[in-house]
């Protein structure tokens, strides 16, 4: 197992109390395994992605742990966490294509990059240019700006630094969300490679494109007002959910909802809860059409069949 999380909370602090980004996550990842993390927009999957890597200023760790290779990480600690960055979990962040630097030229910024957590560029060229190679750059990129190189190219750089230190696990977080189709399966076939070559041992995939996750990840796991609401093997979350949740989700997408006839296509009607107040019992009733007095109370996730979990009172009907 590479990575066990249990009861994870993760709070933002604002003036108007805490935002409970993320409220008693659970879950694991085999070696080897590629997990998709979906949901809509605002339900805590980039929150996740962090949390296991770097909390930023005004997230504080409320609860729960995170074991990375039988380890605990020190989630909370930032100066603890700092060796573990990079070499034991990495992350892409969202637009980090974008984010790099102007100024520098690839390979210096690499060079000083490595300088930084004491290692030698010398040591780790000939890998870097290997790899690079691997995803169809030549070495000649090390001494182009930023600027020079197209999306696509910058997203292939990205992914082969972030990787570089043969990390355990990697969060991938949007890394396909700003480039066109060809480049978004180029992208996405290059994290199976890399898992496939053994340059990560596992990874999440934080994306609210399922129909891209569902074909590269071997489980999804559905986010829903900061808790897991659904999680099983990626054939089975599209073909047969369980969660009226993914449902929705999967009958709101054209090329992967063809089998949830009259409900295709439909955005899902309501808006989230505020994590702010989060609702008492089930958070999605609001939205849900098979909504009933149960609901009022929290459903515990449960396995509905080897691999499968659901958060619903109403998934083994
Ligand atoms: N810096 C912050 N301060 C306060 N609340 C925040 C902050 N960042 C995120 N949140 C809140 O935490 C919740 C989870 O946000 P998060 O960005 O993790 O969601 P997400 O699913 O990754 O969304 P997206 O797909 O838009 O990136 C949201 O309710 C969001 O409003």
């Amino acid at each position: 197992m590479t990575l066990e999380v249990e009861g994870l909370k993760v709070h933002y602090r604002t003036l108007k109390g805490d935002v409970r980004a993320l409220d008693g996550v659970s879950f694991s990842l085999a070696d080897g395994e590629i997990v998709g993390l979906a949901g809509e927009s605002g339900c805590g999957k980039t929150t996740l992605g962090k949390s296991l890597i770097r909390l930023d200023g005004r997230m504080r760790h409320v609860a729960g742990t995170a074991v990375l290779d039988g380890e605990e990480l020190p989630i909370g600690d930032d100066k603890a966490m700092n060796p573990r960055r990079w070499s034991a979990v990495s992350i892409i962040p969202q637009y980090s294509m974008s984010a790099l630097n102007p100024t520098r030229r690839i390979g210096r910024m690499i060079a000083e990059l490595l300088r930084s957590r004491g290692k030698s560029y010398r040591d780790h060229r000939d890998e870097l240019v290997r790899r690079l190679e691997l995803v169809g750059l030549e070495a000649r990129v090390l001494d182009n700006y930023p600027i020079e190189l197209s999306g696509g190219m910058k997203q292939r750089v990205v992914m082969v630094l972030s990787t570089l230190l043969d990390p355990s696990l990697l969060i991938a977080d949007e890394v396909t969300s700003a480039l066109d189709v060809t480049n978004q399966k180029a992208v996405a076939e290059t994290l199976v490679r890399f898992r496939d070559m053994g340059f990560v041992k596992s990874m999440i995939v934080v994306t609210h494109d399922l129909s891209l996750v569902y074909q590269i990840a071997d489980t999804i796991m559905v986010m829903y007002a900061g808790q897991i609401v659904e999680k099983a093997p990626a054939e089975t979350i599209i073909k047969a959910p369980r969660h009226p949740y993914t449902r929705a989700l999967i009958g709101a997408l054209p090329e992967v909802g063809l089998e949830y006839g009259d409900e295709r296509l439909q955005s899902i009607p309501g808006k989230p809860p505020h994590l702010l107040h989060p609702p008492t019992g089930c958070r999605f009733r609001a939205r849900c059409p098979l909504a009933a007095d149960e609901c009022a109370a929290e459903p515990p996730i449960v396995a509905v069949e080897a691999g499968h979990e659901v958060s619903c009172w109403k998934a083994a009907d």
